[in-house]
């Protein structure tokens, strides 16, 4: 499953890899390897299949339980959270990067109501962290995230899970890269950046003028 996923972002063209002037996240690592997950909306096969897989992994894994709610986060977690929000016939919210005069969150939050948090991507889970805090301090409880990709390598799963909120995931850069690999895209260099990269992200990171935790 992890690898069919790991396909579906490659199909869509959200891969960027490269060999030279290393991406620079918000976060401030650097990274050869860039997840574009904002274009999975326009590819309506692959956006279903992830959410049915979504859907089943969190069956599984019991956080669909006692749900009264579904918040996304700005912007690109928004549409994923309306889909898995209709499909259970549940209330829907959005998360806002930062507060628009004090107001973060749209729609309605129940208080003590258990929220799943949706986004697309979880890098270094810094917005993360400010959507849940900004949830919880609505009087949500917030136990679970789903993403259809987590970095995997920059720690945000511990970090995450040191706040009470478990990661469900799809895939991560190790899938995708199998899955690129498997399949001969991006060019040799690349591949082997990317490699190099995976294998240990902050030395990675900070040779390359980024930061590394
Ligand atoms: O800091 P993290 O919690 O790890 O999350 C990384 C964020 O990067 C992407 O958003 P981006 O800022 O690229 O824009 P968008 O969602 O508005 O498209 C993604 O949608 C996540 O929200
Ligand atoms: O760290 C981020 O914000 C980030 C990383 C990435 O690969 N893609 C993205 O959209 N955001």
């Amino acid at each position: 499953m992890r690898r069919q996923a790991a396909g579906w972002l490659l199909d869509a063209g959200c891969v960027d890899a490269r060999t030279t002037d290393p991406f620079r996240l918000p976060s401030g690592w650097t990274t050869p390897v860039y997840m574009d997950g904002s274009r999975l909306i326009s590819f309506p096969t692959i956006r279903r299949e992830l959410m049915k897989q979504g859907l089943q992994r969190l069956l599984d894994a019991g956080a669909l339980q006692g749900l009264s709610g579904v918040a996304g986060g700005e912007s690109s977690g928004i549409a994923f959270a309306a889909w898995l929000a209709e499909k259970m016939d549940l209330p829907l919210q959005y998360v806002r990067k930062r507060a628009v005069g004090v107001r973060q969150i749209e729609g309605v939050v129940e208080q003590g109501g258990k929220v799943l948090l949706v986004d697309d991507m979880v890098s270094a889970g810094q917005y993360k962290l400010s959507f849940i805090d900004a949830l919880r301090a609505e009087g949500a409880r917030v136990e679970d995230l789903f993403v259809v990709f987590d970095y995997g390598c920059l720690g945000a799963a511990p970090v995450l899970q040191q706040h009470g909120v478990r990661v469900h995931a799809l895939c991560d850069w190790r899938d995708v890269l199998e899955q690129a690999r498997a399949r001969g895209q991006f060019s040799d260099a690349a591949l082997q950046t990317w490699e190099e990269f995976l294998q240990a992200p902050a030395e990675w990171s900070i040779a390359h003028g980024g930061v590394g935790q």
